[in-house]
């Protein structure tokens, strides 16, 4: 059995008592790979991550993090897990009145005792990583869309995490900033030797830079896991509709309704 460095244990959860977001899953991700955590809006992929992240607890079954037990009351012991796991939520803001540099030393003066010449070579050294030393002087408001995503990564990474989780790392970014940033979420991973979890609705993207893809369908369902070129050249019609943004198939584009001739009286 594979080294996995997230488990998922038969989880079930749901925000209200009376409405499953995930139901009864169970999922490995990989120690040192970059998992792609796809399908439509709402089915629970932002909910999976912020499991792992502790943010939110199971209702039932258990998420696994390097072998612990993520438990969400548990505050000091989260305390310790987060310390390890970067995350670069959707709309993950960076501080608009620090500069670049302040925004990526901010975990390093919040989180450890380090010297402030010693988090002075860490931040530059981050920084270098996503191509932006020369930027570490600027405003937050002064750089792009796409700058400020890479700054955000650089601050993720700042704590040297075993996990990153990204959601939706390229939303919002143009073809180029795009590029740039898949190639960094591969790199890194690979520098680091971290683990990745990407949830994106990129999929092309994703293929391109994952070594494994998980597809989720309303309610948690897992309808395929495996390498991309697996889920690519799968037969199944649901992961067909979805891999190649077919707008029909086993997800209908039409919400269920009567017959249209039934609506207008015919
Ligand atoms: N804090 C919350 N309280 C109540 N319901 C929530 C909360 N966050 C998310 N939900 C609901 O849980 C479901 C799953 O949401 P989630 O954000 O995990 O889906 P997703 O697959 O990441 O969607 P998207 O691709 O649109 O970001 C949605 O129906 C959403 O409305």
């Amino acid at each position: 059995m594979p080294d996995a460095f997230i488990e998922i244990d038969h989880v079930t959860f749901g925000y209200d008592p009376s409405r499953k977001i995930l139901s009864d899953i169970s999922l490995r991700f990989e120690r040192g790979r970059v998992t792609a955590i796809l399908g439509g809006s709402g089915c629970g992929k932002t909910t999976l991550l912020r499991l792992i992240g502790g943010l939110v607890g199971a209702t039932s079954g258990r998420v696994l993090f390097d072998g612990q037990v993520v438990n969400a009351r548990d505050k000091e012991q989260l305390l310790q897990m987060r310390r390890r796991m970067g995350m670069l939520f959707q709309f993950g803001a960076l501080f608009t009145d620090l500069s670049v540099y302040d925004n990526v030393a901010f975990p390093l003066r919040e989180h450890t005792n380090l010297s402030e010449p010693l988090i002075r070579d860490i931040v530059l050294m981050k920084l270098h990583a996503v191509g932006l030393r020369g930027a570490a002087k600027l405003k937050i408001s002064e750089v792009s869309g796409g700058m400020a995503r890479r700054i955000a990564l650089a601050r993720s990474i700042a704590l040297d995490p075993a996990l990153i989780m990204y959601d939706e790392p390229f939303a919002g970014l143009d073809l180029v900033s795009m590029g740039v940033t898949a190639n960094l979420i591969r790199k890194l991973n690979d520098a680091t030797g971290a683990t990745s979890l990407l949830v994106s609705h990129d999929v092309a993207k994703c293929m391109e830079i994952s070594d494994y893809a998980v597809l989720l369908a309303p309610g948690g369902r897992i309808v395929a896991q495996g390498t991309p070129d697996e889920l690519m050249s799968s037969r199944d019609p649901e992961v067909r509709q979805f891999v190649r943004g077919e707008p029909d198939g086993p997800v209908k584009f039409h919400y269920p309704a009567r017959p249209i001739a039934e609506e207008y009286g015919a």
